[in-house]
C-alpha cells in the first residue's frame, strides 16, 4: 500500500453536516490533539452528493470541505445496507429519508425512512433474513489534492418496532451481532467502541497517527 501522509496536529474541517455523525468524529478524534470544526460552523455549503459509491461520495464532501476551508478535510459517507433487499438503502440511505418535514420545507424524517426499510422486509415474507451491515468510508482530503480513504463495517440485525433514543438515524433498529440493545439503547461510548465508524476509524489512526 502507498505511504500514507501524517496529520498534523492542528485545524482540521468536519465535513458533514450531520450533527449526530459530526459528534461522534469529534469524540474519536478527542484524544488527537486536532482541532476539528465542523463545515455546517464555517457556512461551507453541502455538496450535492452525485457519486455511485461511498468512497466517491466521500472524497467529493471531503474535496468540497479542504478547498473551501484551504485546511485539511474528513469526509464520512456511509450507509446501512440490508441482505434481504440486495444491499439497499445502500450509497442511498439518506436519501431514503428526505421528506417534506412538517414546517413544509425539506427535511429528514427518520422514523419514515426505518419505516420503509421494515415495508419492504415484510413484503418478502415473515422468515426473512433480517441481516444488515451499517458501512463507512472517511475520506481525508488536503488543500493540495491529496486523499486518503478509509473503510468500516459492522454487522447486525434489524428490529422492529424502533427502541432507544441515542444516536441518530437509523440507531434505534440496528441491533449489532452479540448484543440485546439497539445502537440507540447502548451507551455511545459502546458504539464508539465497535461502530462502522470505530472500525473505519481505527484505521485512519493506524495509518496517520501511529
Ligand atoms: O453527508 P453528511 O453531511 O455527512 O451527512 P448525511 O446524513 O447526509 O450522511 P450520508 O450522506 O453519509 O448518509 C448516510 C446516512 O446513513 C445513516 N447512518 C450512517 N451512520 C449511521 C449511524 O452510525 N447510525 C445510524 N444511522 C447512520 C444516517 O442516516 C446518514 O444520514
Ligand atoms: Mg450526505
Amino acid at each position: 500500500m502507498a505511504d500514507h501522509r501524517k496529520l498534523e496536529p492542528g485545524k482540521l474541517v468536519i465535513a458533514s453536516h450531520n450533527q449526530g455523525k459530526v459528534r461522534e468524529i469529534r469524540a474519536l478524534l478527542a484524544p488527537f490533539g486536532i482541532e476539528p470544526v465542523s463545515a455546517g460552523e464555517l457556512d461551507l455549503p453541502e455538496p450535492e452528493e452525485t457519486g455511485t459509491t461511498f468512497a466517491e461520495n466521500a472524497l467529493l464532501k471531503a474535496r468540497a470541505s479542504a478547498e473551501g476551508a484551504n485546511c485539511v478535510a474528513l469526509a464520512d459517507d456511509s450507509g446501512l445496507c440490508v441482505a434481504a433487499l440486495d444491499g439497499a438503502p445502500g450509497v442511498y440511505t439518506a436519501d431514503w429519508a428526505e421528506a417534506d418535514s412538517y414546517e413544509g420545507g425539506p427535511g429528514r424524517d427518520w422514523y419514515m425512512a426505518m419505516g420503509k426499510v421494515e415495508g419492504k422486509l415484510s413484503e418478502l415474507g415473515p422468515n426473512t433474513d433480517r441481516s444488515a451491515y451499517f458501512t463507512c468510508t472517511l475520506a481525508l482530503a488536503w488543500p493540495d489534492g491529496h486523499s486518503e480513504l478509509f473503510e468500516g463495517r459492522i454487522q447486525g440485525n434489524l428490529v422492529w418496532p424502533p427502541r432507544g433514543t441515542l444516536g441518530f438515524g437509523y440507531d434505534p433498529v440496528f441491533q449489532p451481532i452479540g448484543f440485546e440493545q439497539t445502537f440507540a439503547e447502548l451507551d455511545p461510548q459502546q458504539k464508539h467502541d465497535m461502530s462502522h465508524r470505530a472500525d473505519a476509524f481505527e484505521k485512519l489512526v493506524k495509518a496517520c497517527f501511529d
